[in-house]
This record gives structure tokens, C-alpha cells and sequence, in this order.
């Protein structure tokens, strides 16, 4: 099972929990859930932030603002809602105003750029965690998913892969406190401020016939699609696409389908709607990549440049993975 310790915990404690209720398009167990409401379909999300879990201590607080609710736009981006409203919800070790003042203002100027209200909240002393919880709109009847791909269909994704995974390490190898330049600096930027595809999600909407956000690892994230769907795939190994800083910094295999928090879209598509994906790139700015086919056979397979295919384990950031 993907994911065996978390998805598992939220499976057998919480998911069915609650008696049912009208409503609920989409529930436990995707990126946002989805609430029919008199003005349409409300996306709802939430997402916590840990330091040393999803980020170091030395993070510049301003990168943590931002990324906070970055995360949860994310998510809202995998449904395909448009961000409206935010909750942010904070627990600090101690009052400190510059951290306060710097923190704020990444978080500012990412709502103000999509145009989303705080609107409420909780503050707290305790060990530094912070959490967003994101509200948005959906156009239409329907949201994106992750339980519709079909055989035949292309794997996709935004932008690239295995940066944000490859800038932790360099992060945490630099001498202590040295500001990162170049290439490194690219990648650490890649991890602490993601800039989540919300136009992408959105011009994904009737198009898309699934898909997730990139937070655990490709592959992880992409089997989660493919069991929801009940379908397999095989990804193009050498087509996964890498940054030049990427490249340039040697980030390998491990990074790109295991690394995790990438914050791209991973999706499905009907091969005849793949003309369609120009639009992405000309009116949403997305780039897009085609990476592979969903086939009938369960499971996830890579091909690697000569032809040989092999099994890709789902492997991805898990809380409570064994031995973990
Ligand atoms: N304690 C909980 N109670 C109810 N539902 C939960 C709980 N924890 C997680 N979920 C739900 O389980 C699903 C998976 O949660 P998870 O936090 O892994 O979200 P994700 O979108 O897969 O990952 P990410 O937040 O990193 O993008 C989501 O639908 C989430 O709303
Ligand atoms: C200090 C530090 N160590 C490790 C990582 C890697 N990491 C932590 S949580 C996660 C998955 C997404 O989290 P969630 O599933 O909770 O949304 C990943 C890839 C990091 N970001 N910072
Ligand atoms: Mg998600």
C-alpha cells in the first residue's frame, strides 16, 4: 500500500468518520475537498507546516510565509479551484516582531498576487509549526480528481522536477549561514518558495481526466492517481524534466521521482486533447511535459533511454513510514 503509515492512519481513523452529508462532491482522500454550495463548488484545504519535518530552522522567515500558503494553493490547484480565501494558523516558541514582520510579508505578497483574503486564524506558543487552511472556487460542476485516468491517456506534468529535493541537500551541506549562489541558490529557492500552478489547475478543468499535486514525490503522487483510478502507467525515464541548475548540480533518478516537494501538477490527459496543452503554455505560462502512458496493468513502470523497463517503486515522503 502507498503510503502504508499515513494514508493508512487517516484511512482507519478518520476517513468515514463522520454520519454522511449532502453535499459533498468530493471528500476524504484528494488533494481539497469539494463542497456543493448555493454559489457553486467551494474547494477546501489544509495543510501544516513543521520546522525540521517540511522545513529548516534557518529557513528566511519570509520564504516560510510564502510557502505556507503556497502548499495550500497548491492544492486547491490540483482540483482546479481558484484560491479566494485564507486561514492561518500559527504556533511560535516566542513574540519576536522581526521574524513577525518578515513572515507576514512573504505571506502577503503571495495572497495579494492571487488576490486571497486572510480572513481568520489561531496563534498559539509552542514548538514553531504553521498552518493554512485555503478556501476556493470552482468553476462549473466539476472539479479535477484524482480517480479518472484512463488507459491511453499521456502522463503529464508542470514545470520540472527533483529541484526543491536537491536544494534541501545543498541547503543543509553549505558551511553554516554562507548565502548559496548559483545553481544552489536556484534550487534552495525551488524548495522555500514554490509558486503553486494555479493557472495551470484552473485551464485544466474539463481537460485533465485526473490529477494531484506533486508534494510526496512523483511517484508516490502519481500512484495515488493511478490506484485511485485503477490503472497502471509507464513513464519515459529520460523525458522527466529536469532545470539546467538541476542538471548542472547533478541531481539524479532519486530526486526526481522520490524527492518531493515539487508543488508541480501531475495529470492525465486524453491523447486528443494533447494540441490542447499549447494553451497551457501560451496563456496559463505553464510549461508542460509530457512523461509517460497509462496503461490497464496495475502498477508504475519507468523505460529507461535503451528500451529496458523496470518496476518504479512508489516511494515517496511518508510521516509515518515504517521505521520511521
Ligand atoms: N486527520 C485527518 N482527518 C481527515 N482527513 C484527513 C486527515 N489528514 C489528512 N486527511 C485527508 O487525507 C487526504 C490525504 O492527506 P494529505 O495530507 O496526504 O494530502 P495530500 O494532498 O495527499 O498531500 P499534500 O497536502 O502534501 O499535498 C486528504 O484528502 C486530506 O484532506
Ligand atoms: C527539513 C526538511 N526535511 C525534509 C523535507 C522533505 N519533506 C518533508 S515533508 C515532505 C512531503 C510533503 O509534506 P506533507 O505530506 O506533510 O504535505 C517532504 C518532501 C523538508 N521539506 N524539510
Ligand atoms: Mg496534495
Amino acid at each position: 500500500m502507498i503510503g502504508g503509515g499515513e494514508a493508512a492512519l487517516i484511512q482507519r481513523y478518520f476517513h468515514g468518520l463522520t454520519a454522511q452529508r449532502d453535499g459533498v462532491e468530493l471528500g476524504v482522500g484528494d488533494d481539497a475537498a469539494l463542497l456543493q454550495t448555493e454559489t457553486g463548488l467551494l474547494a477546501a484545504c489544509c495543510d501544516t507546516l513543521v520546522e525540521d519535518i517540511h522545513f529548516p530552522g534557518d529557513i528566511p522567515p519570509e520564504a516560510l510565509g510564502h510557502r505556507v500558503l503556497a502548499v495550500n494553493l497548491s492544492d486547491l490547484a490540483a482540483v482546479g479551484a481558484r484560491p479566494a480565501w485564507t486561514l492561518l494558523s500559527l504556533t511560535l516558541p516566542e513574540k519576536d516582531p522581526q521574524w513577525l514582520e518578515r513572515f507576514s510579508a512573504g505571506f502577503k505578497a503571495l495572497a495579494d498576487r492571487y488576490g486571497v483574503a486572510l480572513v481568520g486564524g489561531d496563534t498559539t506558543q509552542g514548538p514553531l509549526s504553521v498552518s493554512v487552511t485555503a478556501l476556493g472556487q470552482v468553476a462549473g460542476d466539476h472539479g479535477l480528481r484524482r480517480g479518472g485516468a484512463r488507459p491511453g491517456d499521456g502522463v503529464w506534468v508542470t514545470g520540472t522536477l527533483g529541484d526543491a529535493a536537491l536544494g534541501l541537500e545543498l541547503w543543509q551541506e553549505r558551511e553554516e549561514a554562507t548565502a548559496l549562489a548559483g545553481d544552489p541558490a536556484y534550487l534552495a529557492g525551488r524548495l522555500f518558495r514554490p509558486e503553486p500552478r494555479v493557472a495551470a489547475g484552473t485551464a485544466l478543468l474539463g481537460r485533465a481526466s485526473a490529477a494531484i499535486d506533486v508534494s510526496d514525490g512523483l511517484a508516490a503522487d502519481l500512484s495515488r492517481v493511478l490506484d485511485e483510478s485503477g490503472v497502471g502507467a509507464t513513464l519515459e525515464l529520460e523525458a522527466l524534466p529536469r532545470s539546467q541548475a538541476f542538471i548542472d548540480e547533478q541531481g539524479d533518478l532519486r530526486h526526481l521521482l522520490h524527492g518531493g516537494d515539487d508543488y508541480e501538477l501531475c495529470f492525465t490527459l486524453p491523447a486528443e486533447r494533447e494540441e490542447e496543452m499549447a494553451c497551457l503554455r501560451e496563456h496559463a505560462a505553464t510549461p508542460v511535459t509530457r512523461i509517460g502512458t497509462v496503461e490497464e496493468t496495475p502498477g508504475l513502470r519507468g523505460v529507461d533511454a535503451g528500451g529496458v523497463v523496470c518496476a518504479l517503486e512508489p516511494g515517496g515522503y511518508d510521516h509515518f513510514a515504517e521505521g520511521s
